[in-house]
């Protein structure tokens, strides 16, 4: 089912970020957002997420009008997003197990929080981890769980090199499973994961 927007825009205030964007990213496609700071890729997921309409134009994903309030649309797309964070007091195992608990899903935490690096941090108070630790923890609630759509806003920040390749897996998992994902970033191998990429063109 995937993402489909047709002619979509977003104004803030009386400046137009975009208009005019068509794309279509379906099962286990990936679509990259590239462009300058402001250029409006935060926005632009933000209305794929269904926290704010667009200005103009069509928005379906995951066959629905994006509806972050919607529980039936939470559940089908997972989201990384700039204000994302954690549970300060809850451990990483304990993330693991509220979200394997909240989607009935089987879930090996002990193997996912190892191979996140997180493996010798696993029963500490997420903050107390450091900023790349707790990356790692959001990157692993956003996938340690179903969905058919993926939405990650620069997920390579604060990651050394380790976490970036281990980000790659990811991505280049989710898409095996059949996820259709839009993701904004500026690391080179995740670019190579994208089947499209869109250049948000910035203040003229
Ligand atoms: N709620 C808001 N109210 C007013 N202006 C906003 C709001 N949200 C975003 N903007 C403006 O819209 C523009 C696009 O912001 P956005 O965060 O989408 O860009 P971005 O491409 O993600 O930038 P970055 O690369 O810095 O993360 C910016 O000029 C920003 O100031």
């Amino acid at each position: 089912m995937g993402i489909i927007t047709e002619s979509m825009g977003i104004r803030v205030g009386r400046q137009w970020l975009f208009r005019g964007l068509d794309c279509a990213v379906g099962p286990g496609e990936c679509l990259a957002l590239v462009g300058p700071n402001g250029s409006g890729k935060s926005s632009l997921l933000r209305v794929l997420y269904g926290m704010q309409a667009p200005t103009e134009g069509r928005v379906e994903v995951a066959g629905q009008i994006p509806d972050e309030r919607s529980v039936a649309f939470r559940r089908r797309v997972s989201v990384l997003l700039d204000d994302s964070d954690v549970f300060a007091e809850l451990t990483p195992e304990q993330h693991i197990e509220l979200l394997a608990g909240s989607f009935g899903t089987e879930t090996d935490g002990a193997r996912l929080l190892a191979e996140a690096g997180l493996g010798e941090r696993a029963g500490v108070a997420a903050g107390s981890l450091s900023a790349g630790q707790r990356r790692r923890l959001m990157l692993l609630g956003a996938t340690a769980r179903p969905f058919e759509v993926l939405l990650l806003d620069e997920p390579e920040r604060a990651l050394d090199a380790d976490g970036r390749d281990w980000l790659a897996g990811l991505v280049r998992r989710a898409k095996e499973d059949g996820a259709a994902i839009v993701l904004a970033t500026h690391h080179q191998p995740l670019l190579e994961t994208a089947e499209s990429v869109i250049t948000l063109p910035g203040a003229e």
